[in-house]
């Protein structure tokens, strides 16, 4: 039998409201006695008495025994969340930004106070990737987990690729369609990529890691020139996060545009919809696609959440409790395309070898490998120079490899 789960809901914007459409859909043993918002001005379609601006409404109500963070304000999900889990609520949020930064702390406080906080909602929409990486891949020797994590840089891509639209045009589309966040930086500079594939790192390799250490340069400084050279490749431009195994002891992650070819599965992968492929070794690859944004397909996400908790349903973060840790750096050495401005940029950025190089009036590009540590130090002068990189995808041999030919060459 199934727990009757009464729902303090925080948030009815577009999740919110899709959420409230599916629960209204579907008749689970469930009831949303009331939802917080922060504007009490704003016409809404529900009867007034079912909202609040108060969050303790919610928070200190006995009979609530389900909070449903869907808010766009990390700060405040941050407080909502962690108070409801250490007051015996159970939680399920889709705010992926202010899971990846605290995390760590969200597990102990589940496993101190018993309750638990699900979010399937928060990496990718629709695709059910947490939890077949904490269940189905259990026991599976995880080497990557890739794709595109972002809908609303992905439907830009789309739009300025395949339709000719303005970068600018496209960004406000997703906007209005809802799939951007409130600042839209976070979609396009690849914050918001880069919190959903640490979340996804520590269901796939039990690593908590703060994503402040890690690599992410997005779309933003996309220029025709840009277009014009992956065009002529017959490529694509996607902008892919990256959490793969260097060896048995390191992983590294990112998250950069990359120059995807036409048989790779992502090249299909078009507007708002994602695309996640986890490599595994006796699995070989998998691919997950579905759509990455909007209210319905998260609020599928955040109501199979939902549904999971009548059964009480949790993470268990097994993989956090195994004795072989892994570690995080970034060490690991990728081909990159990089078109820029000023020539100095090449001093803030040393490359290890170059293979192409080409210089116009305009602007200058160069194909070549890198460290990513590399890459991490010089993000600043790459995005002030107006520069665009991009990984293009080309096996390099690990930097170690790469000192020892060096040696044995004699190179310095
Ligand atoms: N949009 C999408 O496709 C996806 C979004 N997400 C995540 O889901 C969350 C919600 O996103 P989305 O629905 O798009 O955001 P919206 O901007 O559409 O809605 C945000 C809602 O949060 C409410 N709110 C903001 N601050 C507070 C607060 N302190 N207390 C109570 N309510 C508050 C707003 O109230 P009011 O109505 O009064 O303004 C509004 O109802 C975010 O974390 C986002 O990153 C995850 C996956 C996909
Ligand atoms: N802004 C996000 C929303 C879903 O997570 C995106 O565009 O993917």
């Amino acid at each position: 039998m199934s727990k009757k789960l009464k729902i303090g809901l925080f948030g009815f914007g577009v999740v919110g409201q899709g959420l409230y459409d599916i629960t209204v859909s579907r008749h689970l043993n469930l009831e949303i006695k009331k939802i917080a918002i922060k504007d009490a001005s704003k016409k809404r379609s529900l009867p007034s008495e079912l909202f609040t601006t108060d969050r303790w409404e919610i928070l200190n109500d006995p009979e609530i025994n389900t909070v449903i963070e869907l808010i766009n304000d990390a700060e405040a999900a941050y407080e909502i969340v962690s108070y409801a889990l250490k007051n015996g609520k159970n939680v399920v949020s889709a705010n992926k930004k202010m899971i990846a930064l605290h995390l760590e702390e969200l597990v102990q406080l589940q496993r101190k106070h018993d309750t638990a906080l699900l979010y399937e909602g928060a990496v990718c929409g629709s695709i059910p990737i947490i939890r077949n990486l904490e269940e189905y891949y259990d026991n599976e020797l995880l080497y990557a987990v890739s794709g595109i994590f972002n809908g609303s840089s992905n439907y830009i891509l789309s739009k300025v690729f395949n339709e000719n639209q303005t970068y600018g045009d496209a960004l406000r589309k997703a906007q209005e369609l809802g799939f951007a966040e409130t600042d839209p930086t976070l979609d396009v500079g690849g914050y918001d990529a880069k919190f959903k594939v640490c979340i996804a790192a520590a269901h796939a390799y039990g690593l908590f890691i703060n994503p402040d250490d890690v690599l992410n340069i997005g779309i933003q400084n996309l220029h025709l020139s840009d277009m014009k050279y992956v065009s002529e490749k017959g490529q694509k431009l996607k902008l892919v996060p990256v959490a793969k195994k260097r060896n048995d002891n390191e992983v590294s992650i990112y998250v950069l545009p990359k120059l995807v070819e036409r048989d790779d599965f992502l090249y299909n992968v078009e507007n708002e919809y994602n695309g996640v492929s986890v490599q595994a070794a006796f699995a070989d690859q998998q691919f997950f696609f579905g759509k990455g944004a909007g209210g319905h397909p998260t609020g599928a996400a955040v109501f199979s959440d939902i549904s999971a908790l009548r059964y009480d349903y949790r993470y268990e973060y097994k993989k956090t409790l195994v004795e072989e840790k892994v570690d995080f750096n970034n060490e690991e050495v990728i081909q990159v395309y990089l078109r820029f401005n000023q020539q100095r940029l090449l001093q803030e950025l040393p490359f290890i070898s170059i293979d192409e190089t080409f210089s116009c009036k305009q602007y200058h590009y160069v194909v070549g490998s890198v460290r990513l540590a590399d890459i991490f130090n010089a993000k600043d002068a790459i995005l002030a120079d107006g520069a665009f990189i991009a990984d293009t995808g080309k096996y390099v041999a690990h930097t170690e490899t790469l000192a020892e030919e060096a040696v044995c060459c004699n190179i310095d």
